[in-house]
């Protein structure tokens, strides 16, 4: 319990987490620690961040990966996240192609080309896709599906689809985001409510052009993050189902946000649960942090030592660029 255990602090598109890979210690956290250390990290640590992702063994995949968010709850998956952890496996095993393990499913990564000088990517692949109740799940009316639907008790002016990813995601267009109107409706949601009871990441989408997109979201078990890539995942989805006008699915879509921007892809099917979604962005190691296995079990993060990768830097001459264009 005295041996020295490494964290990582990364992000995706500045939607930021701390990485623990659960295969190097001595004894494994139970879920119980697991989630008081994610809301203790979360909260107080380096500025703090959006969840945890923790890495376990897999028995058909390179690794795991589970999302601990910052209230402690566990989500089903985390595009973001799951960009981070594919480098962390790829670096540890220095592989470039392969499988992780989430909650639902065993999904494809790769590296990709770098977003920018010293910002690698990687590409993910994000599924199942789903648009059933059930799997949301929520309730309204006698709807089996919620797509493009106006829902006047949400806002009566906009219309909203509802995807799970398999998390799950409330989308609607606007033709400007309004931060008020999506902070209340994403905080509605995910108090207790009759239409979504497990709650829901609910993001706005402004078309800025032919495959152009700004996405902002309020995150489930969060509130308001820089970037959520599930909800930029399933908002890409939505736009080419319901705005073929502006889609060209010969092309990647940008997506900005207000940590950056990543790139998707979409492969629409006839059945639309089997259309095909890619994510692909940065993946960045902003600190790495040493302490003892000890202290990470006993949840003490004051005697921590920390190291700057000094990879922000290269990360924000990505931002200045894509502000510049
Ligand atoms: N930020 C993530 C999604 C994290 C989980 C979400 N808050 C939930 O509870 O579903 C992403 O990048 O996808």
């Amino acid at each position: 319990m005295n041996e020295l255990v490494k964290l990582l602090k990364v992000h995706g598109s500045e939607n930021k987490f701390f990485i623990l890979d659960q295969t190097v210690l001595e004894t494994l956290l139970s879920d119980t620690e697991l989630k008081q250390v994610a809301i203790n990290l979360c909260e107080n640590t380096l500025g703090g961040a959006d969840g945890l992702l923790v890495v376990d063994t897999s028995e058909n995949c390179l690794g795991k990966m589970r999302v601990i968010n910052a209230d402690g709850s566990e989500a089903k998956m985390c595009g973001n996240g799951l960009r981070t952890v594919s480098r962390y496996l790829s670096e540890k095993y220095h592989l470039n192609e392969f499988k992780v393990e989430t909650m639902e499913s065993n999904l494809d990564v790769s590296k990709a080309e770098d977003f920018y000088q010293g910002v690698p990517a990687f590409s993910v692949e994000i599924s199942p896709i789903s648009f059933d109740k059930k799997d949301l799940p929520f309730a309204y009316k006698d709807l089996t599906e919620m797509i493009d639907q106006t829902v006047p008790e949400f806002l009566p002016d906009q219309t909203f689809t509802a995807i799970a990813v398999p998390n799950p995601h409330l989308i609607s267009f606007v033709p400007e985001v309004s931060q008020l109107e999506l902070g209340d409706l994403g905080q509605n949601l995910n108090a207790p409510n009759e239409y979504f009871p497990e709650g829901v990441n609910v993001s706005f989408c402004q078309i800025l052009d032919t495959n152009k997109l700004f996405v902002q979201t309020y995150e489930r078990g969060v509130g308001f993050t820089n970037a959520c890539g599930t909800g930029m995942s399933a908002t890409s989805l939505a736009f080419a189902l319901l705005h073929p006008d502006r889609f060209d699915p010969t092309k990647d879509i940008s997506v900005y946000n207000p940590g950056g921007m990543v790139k998707t892809q979409i492969t629409l099917n006839d059945i639309k649960e089997l259309s095909k979604i890619r994510l692909i962005g940065n993946a960045t190691f902003t600190h790495e942090i040493t302490l003892s296995e000890y202290n990470l079990h006993n949840n003490n993060f004051n005697e921590i030592e920390v190291s700057n990768t000094g990879e922000e830097n290269d990360y924000q001459a990505f931002v200045k660029s894509i502000a510049e264009n």
